[in-house]
């Protein structure tokens, strides 16, 4: 099982984390610190639209899942907000959409932001410059189901360059693993900390701030040194 550290361009390291590390992370941070979900996830959406839009420029497909991993949404919004074209493809109809992804869903409705469900329409946005890869993040659990399976079939066959949320949809987080399909992007986004699933893939992987603050990783003993220096994101290197 993959494990170790990364470290950032300045020789900084980085520990990886597996997803049950990365979920008690979270829980601290929400239960015990008082961050809200929604607040880690405006920071994760943005910088997220940030290396979208240096890969692509005038229109965007955002696939996206009902978990935490559906911070594209809040992607979403920001990259409408700057004029791209955004399109929105679910693996489910949007009334069956809950908590923080319902919610920031509602908001991309109220701005007239395109809503489409499955596969198919992956295809039909075919002239898209980039495909931001938000269905399903560390909460992967066993080999991708239906439907999920022939949206991340269809974002490889898309052809335009992919940027995953957290770790490519279908990737285990914290092993690597792909079980079944899995999306191939140019880039990844990850999250908090890196996850130790992505030690060993080969695209570029950055390191998005959630403003997670030390007191978190020092409750949870784990050995962290600010890897942003006085920036919100960073690139790693394994
Ligand atoms: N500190 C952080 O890293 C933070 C990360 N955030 C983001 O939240 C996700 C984890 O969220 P969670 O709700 O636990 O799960 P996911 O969104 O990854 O997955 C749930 C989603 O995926 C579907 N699904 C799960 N397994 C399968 C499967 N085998 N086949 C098909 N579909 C599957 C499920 O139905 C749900 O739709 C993390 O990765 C980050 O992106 C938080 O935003 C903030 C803190
Ligand atoms: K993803």
């Amino acid at each position: 099982m993959a494990t170790g550290r990364f470290h950032t361009s300045t020789g900084t390291p980085v520990p990886a984390v597996t997803a049950e590390t990365m979920r008690r992370v979270d829980r601290v941070a929400v239960d015990d610190v008082g961050i809200e979900l929604l607040q880690m996830m405006e920071h994760a959406g943005r910088t997220l639209a940030f290396h979208v839009l240096r890969v692509g420029g005038g229109s965007a497909l955002v696939v996206a899942g009902n978990g935490g991993n559906g911070g594209g949404l809040a992607c979403a919004r920001h990259l409408a907000n700057r004029e791209v074209d955004v399109s929105l493809v679910l693996d489910r109809d949007p009334d069956e959409l809950t908590g923080a992804a319902a919610q920031q869903h509602r908001i991309l409705q109220q701005m007239g932001v395109p809503t489409h469900v499955g596969p198919g329409f992956v295809s039909e946005n075919d002239s898209a410059d980039v495909v931001v890869d938000a269905l399903i993040g560390y909460g992967l659990t066993g080999p991708v189901r239906e439907p999920a399976d022939e949206l991340i079939r269809a974002v490889n066959r898309h052809g335009a360059p992919a940027v995953s949320l957290d770790v490519p949809s279908g990737v285990d987080a914290t092993t690597g693993e792909t079980l079944g399909d899995a999306v191939d992007p140019d880039r990844t986004v990850t999250l908090g900390l890196p996850k130790t699933g992505l030690r060993d893939r080969a695209e570029t992987v950055f390191l998005a701030d959630l403003g997670i603050p030390r007191a978190v990783y020092d409750r949870l003993e784990i050995e962290y040194e600010n890897p942003f220096g006085r920036g919100f994101w960073v690139g790693l290197r394994a």
